[in-house]
This record gives structure tokens, sequence and C-alpha cells, in this order.
């Protein structure tokens, strides 16, 4: 992914859906295709990969983070400095609980703190991972719905037997299909 030899910067944020054990994978992926990645997690996505572990490809971000960087007037804020980084956001996975604060325009970690702070002129792409009871409700509908008022782009989840034996959409979906669309994405950016 490189534009005028310019190497697309695509941040990935990943939320806490068991979709996240396929971060790693995701990754290597998109910088196979020559883009630069910076990672941002939420506090739950960590249960579901090891960050010292992706620490040896890319840099990745935690909430403990922000306060690192910042303590006084003139210091770098983190959540606004990886937002004017990025050429295009990459929410995979996008847990129930972080698609419901983000259509409601909630911040309260860095992960919904970049994205609350998002120029919605740059592209950014949402891969929704839940139960399917959750899928199934009716709140969650309004809730995407929201985002793609925004100009947000749903990769849309698909059926498959969950980690937990439902049957039922809800599973993020293939690796093959988010990076296909990444790509289709920043080529608009290009031409
Ligand atoms: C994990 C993976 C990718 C394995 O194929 C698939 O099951 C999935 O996307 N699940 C996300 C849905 C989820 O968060 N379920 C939570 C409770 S069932």
């Amino acid at each position: 992914m490189e534009t005028e030899k310019k190497k697309v910067k695509v941040l990935v944020c990943c939320t806490g859906s068991v979709a996240t054990i396929k971060l790693k994978e995701l990754v290597d992926r998109i910088l196979e295709h020559g883009a630069e990645v910076k990672v941002v997690t939420s506090e739950h996505a960590q249960h579901f990969f090891s960050v010292e572990e992706l620490r040896k490809s890319v840099e990745v971000f935690r909430d403990e983070d922000e306060w690192t960087m910042w303590s006084k007037r003139g210091d770098p804020v983190l959540h606004i400095e990886l937002g004017k980084w990025a050429d295009v956001l990459l929410l995979a996975p996008l847990d129930a609980n972080t698609l419901a604060k983000i259509s409601q325009g909630l911040c309260d970690n860095l992960l919904t703190c970049v994205v609350r702070a998002w120029n919605i002129k740059k592209p950014l792409l949402f891969c929704p991972a839940m139960n399917t009871r959750m899928w199934e409700h009716p709140v969650t509908a309004i809730q995407i719905s929201s985002l793609k008022s925004w100009g947000y782009v749903e990769v849309p989840c698909i059926a498959k037997t969950l980690i937990c034996g439902d049957t039922g959409l809800g599973a993020m979906a293939e690796i093959d299909t988010i990076v296909n669309t990444l790509i289709g994405t920043i080529e608009n950016i290009v031409t």
C-alpha cells in the first residue's frame, strides 16, 4: 500500500471481542502490503493477544501510554497525535461495547478518544464482531447506521459457529475481506 512511494499509515484499533485473536495475522498481512502500521488496543482486547509479542512487529499503544506521554502543557496528546499520523483507521474487531460508545460519541479510553477526534475526511473502516445474540438485538442496527451516516465503512460480520458454540452472524469478516476492503479504500484516496 504505497501512494507515490509514500507508505500509507494504517492505525489498527482492536477491542474486546474474541476475534482479536486474529490481530497479529491481520497486522502481518497489512505490513506485507507495504503499509506502516501502529496498533491501539483497548484494555479488554488485551485478554486476546500478547502486547509484548506484537510489539516485536509494530508499536502498540494502551491507555496508560496516554499518561506516560502527557504530564504538562505542551506535551503531545497521544490520541490526537495518533489521529494526525494515520491515513486510515481500521477498527478490527469492533466489539458491541465500543460500537455503542462510538455511536454515542463516548470517549473514555485511548481508543475511543482517537475515534472521537478522528478527521472524518479520512477513511475509517470498522469490522463488527460479537455474539449472535448481541448482533441480533435491535440496538445494533441503529448504532451501525449511525457510524455509516458519518461515512465510516462497514466490513460486515459473517455467520460462523462462534467460539462459544453459537452458530450465526457475529463473526468478524475474514482477514482477506478486511485487507481487500482496506486496499480498495486506500486506492480511492490516491486516485
Ligand atoms: C473468533 C473467531 C474469529 C473464530 O472464527 C470468530 O468466532 C469470531 O469472529 N467471533 C467474534 C464474535 C464474538 O466476539 N463472539 C463472542 C462470544 S461467542
